[in-house]
């Protein structure tokens, strides 16, 4: 039987506020068994760009990533958020260790081609280096994952975080039972979003249509649930999205195949 592995990624409102970081590192570090957290930063790299007269513009969901923001983001998520993170893990006996994709080349990603947009330096996953994390997990070590791969030519790449937490719950699942949690400020897929108790306990592929088209899906939690779906695809045991401050509870949104 393999061992049991939780994947916990979390989004950029929990991040960017103090009490509800460590409210998660708390919860975090209490998770029994292997794990692994996968953290974004978006919030945080959309003020301090705006702080540098830099602006942000999202498309779907993803950042238009010029060179001067690539360098923001490198800075936010490599620097401040995962190293914030990592200090605050460790504070807790967590022996946690901050990892870009391009650190140990653990995400090798290419240049995202220019269709209909062009999203400059921003990263298609292609390779997780899944035998390397696993091997620091068996050694103890909690991998913090930042959202930034690299091309393997020298050049960071902005990748959106709920990909790093699929891609490398997927790599994972080759030498573990991995579970992956999406954690944000929500307490799932709510059928009404602005009815916090309106949680959908479960959502199949089929629902999932039939709730985009209903318009009850929508932004960011779309990428996210096809993310989930194709977790589950490639051998990942469960996904859950739920309330942040409820990781360890069996509250959210079960994501069925
Ligand atoms: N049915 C829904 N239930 C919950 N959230 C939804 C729903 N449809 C859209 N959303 C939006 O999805 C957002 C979460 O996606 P995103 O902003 O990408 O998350 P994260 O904070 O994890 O990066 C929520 O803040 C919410 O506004
Ligand atoms: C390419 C791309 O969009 N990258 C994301 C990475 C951060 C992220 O995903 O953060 P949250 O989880 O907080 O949204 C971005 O720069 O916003």
């Amino acid at each position: 039987m393999r061992e049991k592995l939780t994947v916990i990624k979390v989004g950029g409102k929990i991040v960017e506020e103090e009490a509800t970081l460590c409210k998660l590192l708390d919860d975090f570090a209490a998770i029994e068994g292997y794990k692994v957290l996968v953290h974004g930063g978006g919030r945080s790299a959309t003020k301090i760009a705006a702080r540098l007269g830099i602006e942000s513009e999202m498309v779907n969901g993803r950042r238009i990533t010029d060179a001067e923001t690539l360098k923001v983001v490198t800075m936010v998520y490599g620097g401040l958020v995962n190293k914030n993170i990592v200090a605050g893990l460790q504070a807790r006996g967590v022996n946690a260790l901050g990892l870009t994709g391009a650190d140990m080349d653990v995400i090798r990603s290419v240049k995202r081609p220019v269709k209909e947009v062009d999203y400059g330096f921003v990263g298609d996953v292609r390779q997780v280096n899944g035998t390397f994390l696993s091997d620091l997990i068996h050694k103890g070590v909690v991998p913090v994952m930042a959202p930034l791969t690299h091309d393997g030519k020298g050049c960071m790449l902005n990748t959106n975080a709920d990909t790093i937490a699929g891609e490398t719950a997927k790599a994972l699942s080759g030498q573990f039972d991995v579970t992956l949690v999406y954690c944000f400020e929500k307490k799932g897929v709510l059928r009404d979003e602005n009815d916090d108790d309106s949680v959908i306990p479960q959502i199949t592929p089929e629902e999932f249509k039939q709730y985009v088209a209903e318009g009850v899906i929508q932004g960011g939690m779309i990428p996210k649930l096809e993310n989930s779906f194709e977790a589950l695809d490639a051998g990942v045991s469960e996904v859950v999205i739920t309330l942040a401050s409820a990781i360890n509870s069996d509250s959210g949104t079960r994501i069925k195949k």
